[in-house]
């Protein structure tokens, strides 16, 4: 027959072959045990499949607290938190450039950035190489200086900070504290909760710390505290800037009681963290406050800020029993036995040392034309 008209002609149907082994038998209950290990140990209980699940959706607010004083000024949080509200994240400066009464006029570049020997080095109205005004086209000498520099139209005078003040002004910014409030939900499970206790009165908050191990669900910080956490020198940081993350955990059994769904913090840096890095190292920005002179003239304070940025990130998931993806786990844990009868197929068929005489019990042939019948045994 060809192999066309024997696919055309054969019907092949499963027979049921009881094999009186203890080997084999001890084989097919081993393999049951471990996928019903897997399916319950695993997929129950370690993955909680009897439970439907949602991502945390969350709201973050900050208020950060704490006076420091800095070049002789007392500076509170209005003075160092940069802006004041910002979605997710806060800003606290710990070392800043000043440089005060700046007014609109003409004023010499420095010589080591923009020198000239005459008028003709400074090309008029082109912007200047740091960005800080336009060149008026003169070459100029520059206070007392012996070399010539271009003179622009700017802010004047204009900023010097060739260095990073050292140690940092806001040394004290070690002891500001944060307080975090972190509403989350999980719409699904019609579950709202705040990561401030319910019945927590004003002077308890107040005054209470996070300490990992003795107050673990307070959310007020002190900033020290967070960088340690996040493994660095508050110092150190607090010298040329950094992004240090706080990351709240709210990872919820819902099926459990209200009160155990309570948050969890952990603490990282964020940017680049070799304190040896040379190159654009840290975390600054530049900002004004403008002033009205009596005399109608405007001016200004131009602060080059450096600072720790906070970026506080909310992640988590709820969980609550739901028959559905129990039934889909419970289904397919019993179809994934099926897959001792395999194994133990192919072990008696192709592997023991009887397979020969399993091969002659397990095949059969029954042909209708001529009424023969016999043991067949597979190709190999
Ligand atoms: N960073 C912080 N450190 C310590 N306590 C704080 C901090 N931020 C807020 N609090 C205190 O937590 C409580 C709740 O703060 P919330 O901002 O909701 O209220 P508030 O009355 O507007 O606060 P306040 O006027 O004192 O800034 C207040 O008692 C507040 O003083």
């Amino acid at each position: 027959m060809g192999c066309v008209s024997r696919g055309l002609c054969e019907y092949e149907t499963p027979r049921i072959v009881k094999i009186h082994s203890c080997k084999v038998s001890l084989a097919n209950r081993l393999i049951q045990l471990l996928i019903v290990a897997y399916v319950v140990g695993w997929v129950f209980v370690v993955q909680r499949g009897y439970q439907d699940s949602e991502e945390v959706l969350s709201s973050v607010t900050t208020k950060v607290k704490g006076a420091a004083l800095a070049d002789s000024a007392v500076f509170d949080a209005a003075d160092y938190v940069v802006p004041p509200q910002e979605p997710n994240s806060f800003f606290v400066m710990t070392n800043f450039v000043l440089t005060p009464n700046q007014t609109q006029g003409t004023c010499p570049q420095s010589p080591a950035v923009a020198p000239c020997r005459a008028d003709v080095d400074c090309t008029r109205g082109v912007m200047d190489s740091e960005g800080e005004g336009l060149l008026t086209g003169s070459c100029v000498r520059a206070g007392g200086a012996a070399s010539k520099s271009c003179e622009v139209r700017a802010w004047c005078p204009l900023e010097h900070s060739d260095h990073v003040p050292s140690p940092a002004l806001l040394q004290g910014a070690e002891n500001f504290t944060v307080l975090i409030k972190n509403s989350v939900q999980f719409p699904k499970f019609s579950f709202f909760k705040r990561n401030i206790a319910s019945g927590t009165n004003g002077s308890a908050l107040r005054s209470c710390r996070y300490d990992a191990r003795r107050d673990p669900h307070c959310p007020i910080f002190r900033l020290g505290d967070v960088v340690a956490g996040a493994g660095e020198n508050f110092q150190q940081i607090a010298l040329e800037g950094g992004v240090v993350g706080i990351m709240v955990e709210w990872n919820c059994d819902l099926d459990l009681s209200w009160e155990r769904c309570r948050p969890s913090y952990s603490f990282q840096r964020l940017d680049a963290r070799h304190s040896n890095e040379t190159i654009a190292p840290g975390y600054n920005f530049r900002f004004s406050r403008y002033f009205l002179n009596a005399n109608g003239t405007e001016s200004r304070a131009l602060i080059k800020a450096y600072g720790v940025r906070f970026v506080v990130q909310v992640y988590g998931q709820g969980r609550k029993f739901n028959i559905i993806p129990t039934l889909m786990n419970v289904g397919s844990g019993i179809a994934l036995l099926g897959v001792a009868t395999v194994v133990c197929d192919v072990l008696v068929l192709y592997v023991f040392k009887r397979r020969h005489f399993y091969r002659e019990k397990k095949f059969k042939d029954a042909c209708d034309e001529d009424g023969v019948e016999g043991d067949r045994t597979p190709m190999t």
